[in-house]
């Protein structure tokens, strides 16, 4: 090799590093972030995989998009409670949860009844479980003894974004039929 060539070669290197590592810090250890800030639509719901629109307008997001996501972290200042029609939509792929609307914050509601005290303890262990793993974190209510409540919203903006429905769809798939009380069969 050249004499006059190996100092180009020397600072070709040294300018590329930087700049490798800033390529990798957007697109490589922080593509999620990346990915979420261009994804989200404006009414909190990220597009799915599968599907059309990140306009904010609908967005088809099915139970399996929902479970293969992760909740992403709720501080962004762009961030909007999604509206009525998108949760309405999104509400079909969580079965047995209800839509509330308190004082305007839309909320996901859904209950059951345990067998005892201690087996809504124990759901609510299984609960925290998937909250502590997707930083997102439901309101736990243990109501009369054995009627577990769980509240679902993004306290961070007063009302409901696709974390919401990721997380709702996640206690779904728990196995807790053994802290259920059984219904009585009528004769
Ligand atoms: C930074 C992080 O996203 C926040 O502290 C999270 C933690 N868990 C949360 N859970 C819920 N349900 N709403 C929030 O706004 C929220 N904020």
């Amino acid at each position: 090799m050249s004499r006059l060539l190996l100092p180009k070669l020397f600072l070709f290197s040294r300018t590329q590093v930087p700049a490798a590592s800033l390529f990798h810090n957007l697109y490589g250890r922080d593509r999620r972030f990346v990915h979420w800030m261009s994804d989200m639509s404006h009414d909190g719901v990220r597009s799915s995989t599968t599907g059309v629109s990140a306009s904010g307008a609908r967005t088809f997001c099915s139970l399996e998009d929902l479970l293969a996501k992760k909740c992403v972290p709720c501080n962004s200042k762009d961030l909007r409670p999604m509206t009525e029609q998108s949760a309405q939509d999104l509400l079909q792929n969580v079965a047995g949860w209800d839509l509330a609307n308190e004082n305007d914050t839309l909320k996901l509601h859904r209950s059951w009844r345990v067998k005892s005290f201690t087996k809504g303890l124990d759901f609510f262990k299984r609960v925290a479980d998937i909250a502590e793993s997707e930083g997102h974190h439901p309101d736990l209510h243990l109501v009369g003894w054995n009627n577990v409540k769980i509240e679902i919203w993004t306290h961070a903006i007063g009302g409901l974004t696709e974390n919401d429905f990721i997380l709702a769809a996640k206690i779904n798939e728990l196995q807790v039929e053994d802290l259920l009380r059984k219904k009585k069969v009528a004769k």
